[in-house]
């Protein structure tokens, strides 16, 4: 047990200190450790954080690796935050105009699980400069080649990359083995972004690029009628496997589709809006059999 000064608040009969999930947390014991390893808030330019609600296999999560590196501070639920909050709340998407309130005050992101989103109090956390991400697609082992959802350590890279930050987010996913693919696979989009200014701008270029997504899928479905590549599936997925390592695929965490996702569609985010209705969501042994198109529509 913990000695004088080092002693915890619970240790010392106080009230135990909660996180974001409403627990006693380990998290907490882990960032005491930090601390006295003399770790956090040392490892990045800038502040990093999460509300985490623990949603995910630790073992399997982004946020919870960056924890453990130190890089990252777990909010609690009724915490706000000054920077830019990366989150599925925004309106306006994150944009090079931001680029001020990163460099003075972070960014933070809301570890949880795509398909729990409404069991997360949203009206208790985030704060004034809540941002949506605009498309770019995940890269990281669970949803590689899929636009949108990305997870949290892409997220935060992304911020930092479209404010013009790409040591940053180079940086940050230099930590995962497939960290490095999400800025080579985003990078023409990132460029794109990164010339506009205001959250409008952005919108109107990623806009434009999904009208030239389109039109390529259109051309590849005309010019492939005899040999169809889309039926081979989502390529992207397929070359992912050979960024993983062994370790990495032990700990990938399943999504959450069913079998029955031939009649899913996503909205904007990638939000399924009609799931078949007798589908309770738990069948997950399918999910390599889900495939997408370059838009994030179920093919
Ligand atoms: C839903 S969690 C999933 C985390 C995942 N389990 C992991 O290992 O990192 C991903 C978080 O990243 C941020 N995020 C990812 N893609 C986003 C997008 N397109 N718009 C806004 N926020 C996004 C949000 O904070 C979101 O809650």
């Amino acid at each position: 047990m913990a000695k004088g000064k080092n002693k915890s608040l619970e240790d010392r009969g106080g009230r135990p200190s909660k996180g974001s999930n409403g627990h006693s947390s380990r998290q907490n014991h882990r960032h005491m450790e930090l601390k006295r390893n003399g770790n956090i808030e040392t490892k990045f330019p800038v502040k990093l954080a999460m509300w985490d609600f623990d949603h995910c296999d630790p073992k399997k999560c982004s946020g919870k690796k960056l924890e453990r590196l130190g890089m990252i501070k777990s909010l609690r639920v009724g915490e706000k935050f000054q920077g830019i909050v990366v989150s599925p709340n925004g309106t306006d998407v994150v944009c090079p105009d931001d680029k001020e309130i990163v460099e003075k005050h972070g960014a933070s992101v809301v570890e949880c699980s795509w398909a729990r989103l409404d069991e997360v109090p949203f009206n208790k956390i985030g704060g004034r400069h809540e941002r949506l991400l605009p498309y770019l697609v995940a890269a990281n082992q669970v949803n590689y080649g899929r636009p949108w959802k990305l997870n949290c350590v892409e997220a935060l890279a992304a911020c930092f990359a479209i404010v013009g930050r790409v040591d940053w987010a180079s940086e940050l996913l230099s930590h995962f083995s497939w960290g490095p693919v999400f800025l080579e696979l985003n990078k023409d989009l990132l460029e794109i972004y990164q010339k506009c200014t205001n959250s409008t701008s952005v919108k109107e270029a990623e806009a434009s690029w999904l009208e030239k997504l389109e039109l390529e899928i259109q051309e590849r479905k005309a010019q492939s009628k005899d040999e169809d590549i889309w039926l081979t599936g989502n390529v992207n997925r397929q070359m992912n496997q050979l960024y993983i390592s062994d370790d990495e695929k032990e700990g990938e965490e399943e999504d959450e589709l069913s079998d029955k996702s031939k009649s899913i569609h996503y909205d904007s985010l990638g939000n399924v809006i009609n799931l078949n209705s007798e589908d309770d969501g738990s069948n997950h042994e399918q999910l390599e059999n889900v495939k997408y198109d370059l838009l994030g529509n179920i093919i």
